[in-house]
């Protein structure tokens, strides 16, 4: 569809079990990254009334939730992801649209968001406290969880489906209600999530969307007063100011934020296996993961072999339209994203490495239509250049010599963040230093640094997160209190 197509659907927010329209009256457009011209549909800029009346709701909506029991609760998520599944195609399609990775991704995280559903689904059922022995022996002591009470939760547009979820999941099923407040770039995608728990019932307000933009909307999200905690993932800058305004109201947040993730290539390597994995894990969904990698340290000893393997398989890589049969690669998210990526590549360029691979928007005429660049390969990049500290969010690998297996994690532990970090490796000695000194939250061996189990911890050390964990059943620590009970009869 054309700007001109007056079909095109416009989205609203929910709020209070119903879709409304902003005061404002005012809309803001998705378009698609693969062909700028195309829009995909529209979304609400809201106000601070409209979050102002999404907040009241949640309050309301809370205590009621929380005393349903967890199979209760857990029965809404299962009802949603039924549906969710039903509508895969149409999801996935949606936000292949919306941010462009390609289908079989988003297909493959919509599928992800079912499970995750029906994991939380269970998590109402399995216990949540320790008895633990009171030194009075006529007493139970005990702990329980306590919901944190409203949740506030921004999320940026790389995995608009499961990061959604990953963090609603969670915060609904210990009791708590929620705000969403969605990337601008991936509204329509959220918000056909929310219609899947709209549509399994979910009672009234216990799940909020409002749309618009991060500089009011995220700002209420954490300044309002029935706001009790916070949850967000996306850049350093806006999670750190969130968190400063969380601090001075004494709220929980939570914090998920950049990577500069390294896979270290060691002599004893199986080098088709690290090839795979620095492709998949680097430049799989167009390099915009926390977790993908973009250090790649290899031993002196198989880096040309190593090397002349990547760039023979870089070579084959199609970059196109996400909904295009046979593209390995889509766009990236967003005009201001290819901006970014494009900086990056004159700034390696200036710093002095040398570029291998890539580093231009490709040259054919349907490329012209959409954010898309080449993957690119750099190499004598040393660990001060930009390229080696700042996390890029494209398609950019760095390749790093190395003598030593010691100078490799030397190498790969010199980073302000610490999220995800992978070793190839055949020696058990080397798999067990790697363990104990890398200093990041997800550390793989033999496999790529992407790709999280929904069941895991998962969190970063240093700037990459306020050091709390999602996803699996860490996500209780953040989205409930523990109460310690005494009880004297
Ligand atoms: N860790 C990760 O997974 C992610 C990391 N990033 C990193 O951040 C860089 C910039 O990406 P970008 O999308 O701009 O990231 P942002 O941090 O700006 O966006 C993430 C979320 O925060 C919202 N937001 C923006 N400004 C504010 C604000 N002042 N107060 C509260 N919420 C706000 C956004 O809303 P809106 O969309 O309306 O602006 C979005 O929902 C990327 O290049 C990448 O390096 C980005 C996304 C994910
Ligand atoms: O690697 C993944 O599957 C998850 C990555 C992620 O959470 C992110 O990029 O925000």
């Amino acid at each position: 569809m054309t700007a001109t197509d007056v079909k095109l659907k416009t989205y609203l927010n929910y709020i209070n079990g119903e879709w409304s329209a902003s005061e404002t009256e005012e809309t803001g457009t998705s378009y698609n990254p693969a062909n700028k011209d195309e829009i995909v549909g529209f979304y609400q800029l809201s106000s601070s009334n409209d979050f102002d009346q999404a907040a009241t709701s949640a309050r309301a909506a809370q205590k009621e939730w929380q005393k349903l029991s967890g199979n209760v609760k857990g029965d809404y998520f299962l009802k949603a992801a039924s549906i969710l599944e039903e509508r895969i195609d149409d999801v996935a399609t949606t936000m292949t649209k919306e941010m462009g990775k390609t289908f079989p991704e988003a297909k493959g995280e919509t599928a992800r968001g079912v499970a995750i559903l029906r994991y939380y689904a269970g998590e109402g059922m399995r216990s949540n406290g320790d008895v633990i022995p009171s030194s009075d022996s006529g007493a139970l002591m005990f702990t329980s969880r306590a919901p944190v009470g409203v949740v506030g939760i921004v999320t940026p547009w790389n995995f608009p489906v499961a990061i959604p979820l990953w963090k609603m999941a969670p915060a609904l099923i210990y009791g708590n209600t929620v705000v969403i407040k969605p990337a601008s770039e991936t509204a329509i995608t959220c918000a056909k999530v929310i219609e899947c728990l709209h549509d399994a019932g979910i009672p009234s307000g216990v799940v909020n969307m409002v749309t618009g933009k991060g500089s009011v909307i995220g700002q209420d999200i954490v300044e309002h007063p029935e706001i009790n905690g916070i949850s967000f993932t996306g850049s350093n800058a806006v999670g750190k100011q969130l968190a400063h305004t969380a601090v001075s109201r004494g709220i929980k947040y939570q914090l998920e934020m950049g990577g500069k993730n390294p896979v270290i290539v060691a002599n004893d390597a199986n080098l088709d296996l690290a090839v795979e994995a620095t492709i998949s894990g680097g430049l799989k969904s167009t390099g915009q993961k926390c977790t993908a990698t973009s250090r790649v340290i290899v031993q002196n000893d198989v880096y040309d072999k190593f090397k002349e393997k990547l760039l023979k398989k870089v070579e084959e890589i199609t970059v196109g339209d996400g909904l295009e049969e046979g593209t390995w690669m889509g766009p990236l998210v967003s005009e201001k994203q290819l901006n970014t990526v494009l900086d990056y590549i004159e700034i390696g360029k200036e710093e002095g490495a040398k570029l291998l691979f890539g580093g231009n928007k490709p040259s054919s005429s349907n490329a012209a239509i959409g954010h898309y660049v080449e993957p690119t390969v750099f190499e004598d990049v040393s660990p001060n250049m930009r390229i080696a500290r700042e996390e890029i969010f494209g398609p950019v690998l760095a390749l790093m010599k190395v003598d030593t297996l010691e100078e490799a994690l030397n190498m790969a532990n010199d980073s302000e963040y610490g999220l995800s970090a992978s070793i190839f490796t055949t020696k058990i000695s080397n798999m067990l230093s790697f363990m104990e000194d890398m200093d990041a939250g997800m550390v793989r061996i033999n496999a790529e640094s992407a790709g999280v189990e929904l069941q895991a911890p998962f969190g970063g050390m240093k700037q990459s997160s306020s050091h709390s964990r999602e996803q699996g059943r860490a996500a209780m620590e953040f989205y409930t209190n523990t109460k310690t009970v005494f009880v004297k009869g």
